[in-house]
């Protein structure tokens, strides 16, 4: 095929992208329509989808619009402020396939463990007057939580729950995620005296953990250290946070995140980024920490929903109020290595792809112009993190042989599959 035919079949499906935009990835992709088609359906939706389905999107969103990747819109629990064009409901969309699956409650350190590997949970974790006090505290702050704010498909959209992100120390010029949200700096916060009380028990049993599982490599291979909190409010049970994994940007591939709960006891919903997994339940006590363990973003999605039933317990002070703190460890070079989009220049998005077995696990760059400025821009790039700890290490590729790549163990499914030549391809 020549290459016009290329860029005319291209764009017969993915009629929102560019041209030049189109021909740039084909060129990444060596001239494989197949490859580059993979990649645009990591970032926009995949188009073999039944007529039904692609009928609700196209009556959602004009086509010039539908740039909000499905994925990227059912993330975020998103309230639009100016026009009513995204529809909340976009987000049943996302899940109706896996909330049609099997859900199963898990109630306790046993069942989860055993059910899902990658967490750890423990129950009643702080001591009792520590955790009383941070809840108080951060009670108290509820005004310091904002808010996050970003675009899809054009539309500036608000999170339902509000958040805020406290730093060890100073707080940095670099934010959170590179700024991913409008209101990054509003959001900063340093830590308190309770919070970093709170963050070296934690530290020492993540520590503790990780002592037990073997390092790859592109995990953190010194001790880990929380630098980094993200707290969310939920200030009743119509507050809620959507399906999504936790983004990359600044904490690096295979992450360890700690999360702590305060106040009201609510439901915290897992399940596997892709094929028909069940969805698990996992109420959060207050004063419980659940640990996600390196491999947990990559391979699932969490989510606290509004539910009638997502509320199991009120909390004796905070009542319907539910605050959860997320300890993460960034990675400096990382953060400051964070390529610009060879398109707009806005700052790009780490990100994993996991749809289709062929492309799973490769690390990638994505521009996040629009989700921060509502100018949408489909920059990418392959990342390359061979280099991630070093000082001015380039962490970006256009081709996919230097490439980083991550597959669990047990996803047979994608070490077997062969669209992207394995044998080729550097893990
Ligand atoms: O509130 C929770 O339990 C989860 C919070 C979360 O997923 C996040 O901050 O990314
Ligand atoms: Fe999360």
């Amino acid at each position: 095929m020549e290459t016009e035919q290329k860029l005319d079949a291209l764009q017969s499906r993915f009629p929102e992208v560019g041209k030049d935009v189109l021909l740039e990835l084909l060129i990444t992709f060596g001239g494989s329509v197949e490859q580059t088609k993979l990649m645009l359906e990591e970032q926009f939706g995949p188009r073999d989808i039944k007529t039904a389905v692609k009928r609700e999107i196209k009556g959602k969103f004009p086509a010039t619009k539908r740039k909000a990747n499905v994925e990227t819109a059912a993330s975020e629990s998103c309230v639009v402020a100016k026009k009513r064009a995204f529809p909340q409901k976009q987000t049943s969309f996302k899940v109706s396939k896996a909330s049609a699956n099997i859900s199963t409650t898990l109630y306790n350190k046993e069942q989860i463990e055993s059910t899902v590997p990658y967490l750890r949970f423990y129950p009643s974790f702080l001591p009792d007057s520590l955790a009383d006090s941070l809840l108080d505290e951060l009670l108290s702050k509820r005004a310091q939580f904002k808010d996050k704010m970003f675009h899809i498909a054009g539309n500036e959209c608000h999170s339902n729950h509000q958040s805020a992100v406290f730093y060890d120390g100073d707080i940095p010029e670099q934010k959170y995620d590179n700024g991913f949200y409008k209101n990054s700096k509003s959001m900063a916060q340093s830590f308190t005296g309770n919070i970093r009380t709170a963050k070296f028990l934690i530290e020492d049993q993540a520590n503790e953990v990780l002592a037990t599982t073997k390092k790859h490599p592109l995990q953190v291979q010194s001790e880990w250290r929380a630098s980094l909190c993200v707290g969310n409010y939920f200030h009743t049970n119509k507050n809620n946070l959507d399906w999504h994994s936790d983004r990359l940007t600044t904490i690096g591939p295979l992450p360890l995140i700690c999360s702590l709960t305060l106040g009201a006891t609510r439901i915290f919903r897992i399940r596997k980024q892709y094929g028909e997994s069940p969805i698990y339940n996992i109420p959060l006590p207050h004063n419980s920490l659940l640990l996600m363990l390196p491999g947990t973003q990559e391979e699932f999605k969490h989510c606290v929903p509004s539910l009638g039933n997502s509320l199991v317990a009120r909390h004796p002070r905070a009542n319907e109020t539910r605050i959860n703190l997320t300890l993460r460890m960034s990675r400096a070079h990382l953060q400051n290595n964070t390529p610009s989009c060879p398109i707009c220049k806005s700052a790009m998005t780490l990100r994993r792809m996991y749809k289709k077995p062929a492309s799973r696990g490769y690390y990638f760059w994505l521009c996040n112009g629009g989700y921060r400025s509502g100018k949408e821009c489909p920059g990418f790039y392959f990342a390359n993190l061979s280099d991630m700890e070093k000082p001015r290490a380039k962490l970006y590729t256009r081709d996919v042989k230097q490439a980083t790549r991550w597959l669990a163990e047990d996803d047979h499914e994608a070490r077997t599959a062969t669209e992207f030549h394995m044998e080729d391809v550097k893990d």
